[in-house]
């Protein structure tokens, strides 16, 4: 017999019993699945301490979009952006705290597609009267902002409080086949999914240069993207093992770009690992600094009309980095190796990495020429985020 539906409470949501499916639901499926909702453009219930909201993406927004937001919350929504966006905006102090933006006057998808895209060829100005005001971070609006990030999103949402008591959020959205999610489980979302990445695959995968290479894949339990360990030769455990944290660069890895230096990176911590016997190349799926591929051309249109890296991140809302490490000492950990000797030039990996409990004995430099496409972006790299050149 199936189980009599009764109203959601935050505390179960949170607990995973998902009263009205068989199917037990763990709060990393609750996020992901909000992920997806978010993704194709359905609205999300994001439910807080003392506020929940529904929202939408503030991307691909279309008037049929926000005509249903609006009917469904029985109110008007507000755009949800950074305080970085809003800085941009001229609103705020710069910062990366949520704030919501109230339009004077009805919406338009233009006005709002302006507010939270820089994406456009004329600059953005805000309606004279449009009014700023901060979201703690743990509320249901404020981590709407995040899980936009998650799903790798310009981190901006439309949102409008759920009709009726906060407390009967989760309710309400039960009833309108809404996912609902709870703030927390979104803002521990990363450190979540990286204590639950489990390795799934694993083969012999000769490279040029490295032919004694294993690959493996290791998965996070909602389902995520996979991280991969490159394991070259026999690396000893029990002395410190040389390491290099390569975040994913699809257009430098793959295709060759000469924007970066990912390419070049990439393949050289191949072969000076193999050059030295053993090691090993975690491949982190946080690609563009954490902001996903979409993002990151976004960030390139930005950078060819004359901003730095980091300031084409801050014009699109995000921290100038936004990747996580938890994941890369969890995978150390799983291959028994506790201590590194790390190859990068960039002083947070070494900072995270003991964070999360890997020592880190010797920083070895990464360093490969730079070419006429890409020198502007190491130096900004060094200038503005202490790479170590
Ligand atoms: N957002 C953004 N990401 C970029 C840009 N150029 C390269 N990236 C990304 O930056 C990351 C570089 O990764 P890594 O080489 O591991 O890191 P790093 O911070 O350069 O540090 P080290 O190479 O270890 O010194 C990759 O995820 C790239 O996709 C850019 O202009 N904007
Ligand atoms: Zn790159």
């Amino acid at each position: 017999m199936s189980p009599v539906p009764r109203p959601l409470s935050l505390e179960t949501l949170r607990e995973g019993s998902d009263l009205l499916s068989p199917y037990a639901v763990t709060a990393l499926d609750r996020v992901g699945r909000a992920v997806a909702e978010l993704r194709r453009g359905a609205p999300v219930v994001v439910i807080g301490p003392g506020d929940a909201v529904v929202c939408v993406s503030a991307e691909g927004l279309d008037d049929g979009i926000v005509a249903r937001l609006t009917a469904l919350a029985g109110s008007t929504p507000a755009l949800l952006v950074t305080a970085r966006r809003a800085s941009v905006l001229r609103l705020a102090a710069p910062g990366s705290e949520p704030v919501r933006l109230t339009l004077p006057g009805p919406l338009t998808v233009d006005q709002l597609d302006h507010l939270a895209d820089p994406d456009r060829e004329e600059p953005t100005h805000p309606p004279a009267g449009t009014t700023v005001e901060p979201l703690p971070p743990d509320s249901g609006a404020g981590a709407s902002v995040t899980l936009a990030k998650l799903a790798r999103l310009l981190p901006a949402t439309l949102a409008a409080p759920c009709p009726g008591p906060a407390l009967e959020a989760a309710a309400w959205a039960a009833e309108h086949d809404l996912v609902a999610v709870a703030a927390e489980d979104i803002l521990e979302h990363h450190e979540a999914a990286a204590r639950a990445l489990r390795p799934v695959g694993e083969a012999r995968v000769p490279l040029d240069g490295a032919e004694d290479t294993r690959v493996v894949a290791f998965r996070p339990v909602d389902g995520g993207i996979e991280h991969l360990a490159i394991v070259i030769g026999r690396p000893d455990p029990d002395q410190p093992v040389l390491t290099r944290l390569h975040s994913e660069c699809f257009t430098g890895d793959l295709l060759g770009s000469l924007r970066c230096d990912c390419g070049e990176q990439l393949r050289g911590a191949i072969l000076a690992i193999a050059e030295q016997g053993a090691g090993v190349l975690l491949y982190l799926a946080q690609e563009g600094r954490g902001i996903g591929l979409v993002n990151k051309l976004r960030a390139y249109r930005l950078q060819d009309g004359g901003f730095d890296t980091v300031d084409a991140n801050e014009q699109l809302g995000f921290d100038d980095d936004e990747r996580i490490y938890s994941p890369a000492a969890e995978m150390l950990r799983h291959l028994g190796f506790q201590r590194v000797r790390l190859m990068t030039n960039n002083p947070r990996k070494i900072s995270a990495l003991a964070r999360h409990r890997i020592e880190v004995t010797e920083r070895v430099p990464h360093t490969f020429p730079a070419n006429a496409h890409n020198v502007g972006y190491l130096r900004a790299k060094a200038r503005r985020s202490g790479h170590l050149f």
